[in-house]
């Protein structure tokens, strides 16, 4: 981006340590909405300020104390227009006493949901991160047929290209990858059908499938799902669909070691098993996204993994 587009923004010590109060004593972004922009930011400004305080209280707060000692008063620079989902703090630190509802929560009292198949179970369940695993959400043989319908169509996958939008190859993601839309066949159908039962989220909120194979040593390093709409590459992504609510990770084979889905930020560590399925959720009703959903796919040391990932919007995707 040409350096002419950013935009400084100033935060005064005062309107900042209020936001702060505010954000951490759980003030949604509507509450602090119509003061900020009565400060003149705009509401697409206001909302990434207002996830970099939820994401990192403490750091921010140490912005404007440095701030207020006189230091560069600058809390943020962020290029014109654009929004943001939390970033990361740089210690791995996160927020964790705030609480925290995403949209697709599987509630509390769910275990067995009832399915053409048969039916799939609820075998653990994480506030926050939020995290379910579910048993038997594919029964072994359509495990086969997906690898069978998608295996000839492997690509190297890439990631979001953060500056230009689309997707490029990366050292990150070191899977191969085929994209299998909607409804592309009976088994799909059904297994559309399956997803949008157990995580309650509208079949029209989900992107394709992506049928993923990794070899010995492939991985998929510690990343969100959700975008960074501070990065102009992947807030484009949102113009369809919105923002990325959840995500559901389905293992189509049983790995011989290595390849669990991790969760560093919570020492969590869920095995690949074969019909089994790991979903996440990590965005609220504000649009605002949980840091602690930060997760990976670990390096496969023997065997093969595959997998079949949805990835589910804010709204219907097209
Ligand atoms: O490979 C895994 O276990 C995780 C995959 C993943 O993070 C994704 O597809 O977004
Ligand atoms: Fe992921």
């Amino acid at each position: 981006m040409a350096e002419g587009k950013a935009m400084a923004m100033q935060l005064s010590v005062q309107v900042a340590s209020w936001l702060h109060a505010q954000v951490t004593g759980g003030a949604p972004l509507d509450q602090v909405l119509p003061a900020l922009l009565r400060q003149g930011f705009d509401e697409l400004q206001v909302r990434r300020i207002y996830n970099a305080v939820l994401s990192d209280p403490d750091g921010f707060k140490a912005g404007f104390s440095r701030a207020a000692a006189g230091q560069p008063a600058v809390a943020h620079r962020l290029p014109q227009g654009q929004v943001t989902a939390p970033v990361a703090p740089a210690d791995g630190t996160v927020p964790a006493q705030l609480p925290f509802h995403p949209v697709a929560m599987i509630p509390a009292d769910a275990r067995t949901i009832a399915c053409d198949h048969g039916g799939v179970h609820v075998a653990f369940r994480l506030q926050r991160p939020h995290v379910v695993l579910f048993e038997n959400v594919l029964t072994g043989e359509e495990c086969d047929a997906l690898v069978a319908e998608a295996g000839p169509r492997l690509q190297r996958a890439g990631v979001v290209d953060s500056e230009r939008g689309g997707s490029r190859i990366d050292e990150r993601r070191t899977s191969e990858l085929a994209v299998v839309r909607r409804g592309a066949s009976p088994l799909v159908a059904r297994l559309d059908a399956r997803i949008a039962a157990i995580t309650g989220v509208p079949l029209a909120q989900g992107e394709p499938l992506q049928v993923m194979r990794y070899g010995v040593g492939a991985e998929y390093q510690p990343h969100y799902d959700y975008f960074d709409l501070g990065r102009p590459g992947q807030a484009a992504h949102l113009r369809n669909g919105g923002q990325r609510i959840a995500s559901l990770v389905i293992y189509l084979n049983d790995v011989e070691a290595g390849g669990e889905t991790t969760f560093p930020r919570c020492a969590l560590s869920v095995g690949p098993r074969k019909g089994s399925a790991v979903f996440f959720a990590y965005t609220d009703a504000q649009s605002r996204t949980d840091p602690m959903s930060f997760h990976a796919g670990a390096p496969v040391t023997r065997g093969e993994k595959w997998i079949a990932t949805r990835w589910m919007r804010e709204r219907e995707f097209t």
